[in-house]
């Protein structure tokens, strides 16, 4: 996507030396535009720990060339194996992640350690293509829902949940790629965007990628979702996620459950976009067998903005002593989605619709 008028991707090798790996600080948007440039996998992995970067296919995206940073300087397979365990223990839910390092490492481990940093960032820049190519197309899938929404030229309402555009992807991004599109083809799209608390990625994050791309969108705090869609408000709801199991529960930013009992309550369609990698073949009960990140109380008891003086600060809104919890992630049961949005099309959110869109994933009931 663009930024003041200029292409970007969310994660770029350096044009000049080849090798150092570039992204975007999400910590200080909107209020800043900073360029990280990571030389090491430890940078990458703190970067992932810390959200500079997120977004579960970019946080594949960017391990994928950790690991080629870590084999510019040692390609033996105790290094190989050690800097994949380490990326791969960095965030536990969304299985782009650990999807992203299985690819490099089935690449990698037959290779002379010679041939394995050439064969990684070259493996890493397939992985970002191909993400990029599939939100494209969950983009075109996802704008087919829209345009029936817009017939007769009526203004559609959608509502999102967290950040699950073009920054939280190498390009395009999932739930926002649709209405991208639809923006651009000069349909009337507006959008609600929950806050996101409480590391807001709603409020930071999709409203300066909408605002950016001149999509008019309104922030509303986590809780006024329900309000709106009683309201008639809301047209319909289209999230991203970390991870899908095969029966079609879908694990996305905490919040995203009680979004879709509001939109049940209140027959407003409810999908979910996702490139094929988030899907985990391996299990079926998502609130049984996902697992669920918990991070620290820190990101709920204090809270980040801009003063009035301009400067980027966190701010303590809890009394001294209160604790906090901070589960980072909810499953929403398969029966809530109204369907997936995906880069081969839209299926319902069961066994047998992902299946009719990825014959070749059946066997992959016995795991990855
Ligand atoms: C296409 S991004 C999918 C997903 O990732 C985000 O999580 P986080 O911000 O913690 O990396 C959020 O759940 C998005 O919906």
């Amino acid at each position: 996507m663009k930024i003041n008028g200029t292409p970007y991707r969310s994660v770029w090798v350096d044009e000049k030396d080849g090798w150092s790996i570039h992204i975007f600080d999400q910590t200080r948007l909107p209020f800043a535009l900073d360029i990280l440039t990571l030389v090491t996998p430890e940078e990458v992995a703190h970067a992932i720990c810390t959200m500079q970067v997120r977004g579960a296919p970019l946080i594949g995206a960017v391990a994928a060339y950790g690991l080629a940073l870590a084999l510019r300087s040692s390609a033996n397979d105790t290094t190989l194996e050690q800097t994949a365990a380490m990326l791969a223990a960095t965030r536990p839910t969304a299985i782009n992640l650990r999807w992203a390092i299985e690819r490099m490492l089935t690449r990698l481990r037959p290779l002379a350690p010679a041939e394995r940093a050439a064969a990684a960032y070259a493996e890493a820049g397939l992985i970002c293509d191909e993400d990029a190519a599939q939100n494209e197309a969950i983009g075109r899938h996802g704008l087919e829902l829209l345009r029936a929404l817009a017939a007769g030229g009526r203004r559609v309402n959608i509502l999102t949940h967290c950040n699950a555009g073009w920054i939280a992807t190498v390009d395009w991004g999932t739930a926002l790629a649709p209405i991208y599109m639809a923006h651009d083809e000069g349909l009337d799209v507006h959008v609600w965007v929950d806050e996101t608390r409480p590391r807001n990625q709603g409020a930071a994050l999709t409203a300066w990628e909408l605002g950016s791309h001149g999509v008019p969108h309104t922030v509303i705090a986590d809780n006024a979702g329900g309000h709106l869609m009683q309201h008639g408000q809301v047209d319909i709801v289209i999230v991203g996620t970390d991870r899908v199991t095969r029966s079609g529960d879908v694990a996305n930013k905490i919040g995203t459950y009680l979004k879709a009992l509001a939109a049940r309550d209140n027959d407003v369609p409810f999908w979910v976009a996702l490139p094929s990698t988030t899907i985990d073949w391996t299990v079926s009960d998502g609130i049984r067998e996902i697992p669920i990140e918990e991070r620290a109380a820190s990101e709920v008891t204090h809270v980040g903005g801009r003063d009035d003086a301009g400067n980027i600060v966190r701010v303590q809104i809890t009394p001294d002593g209160s604790r906090a919890a901070n589960p980072a992630f909810d499953v929403t049961p398969a029966r809530l989605v109204t369907g997936l949005i995906t880069e081969k099309g839209c299926c319902p959110a069961t066994q047998a619709g992902l299946l009719s869109l990825f014959p070749e994933f059946g066997q992959k009931e016995q795991g990855i």
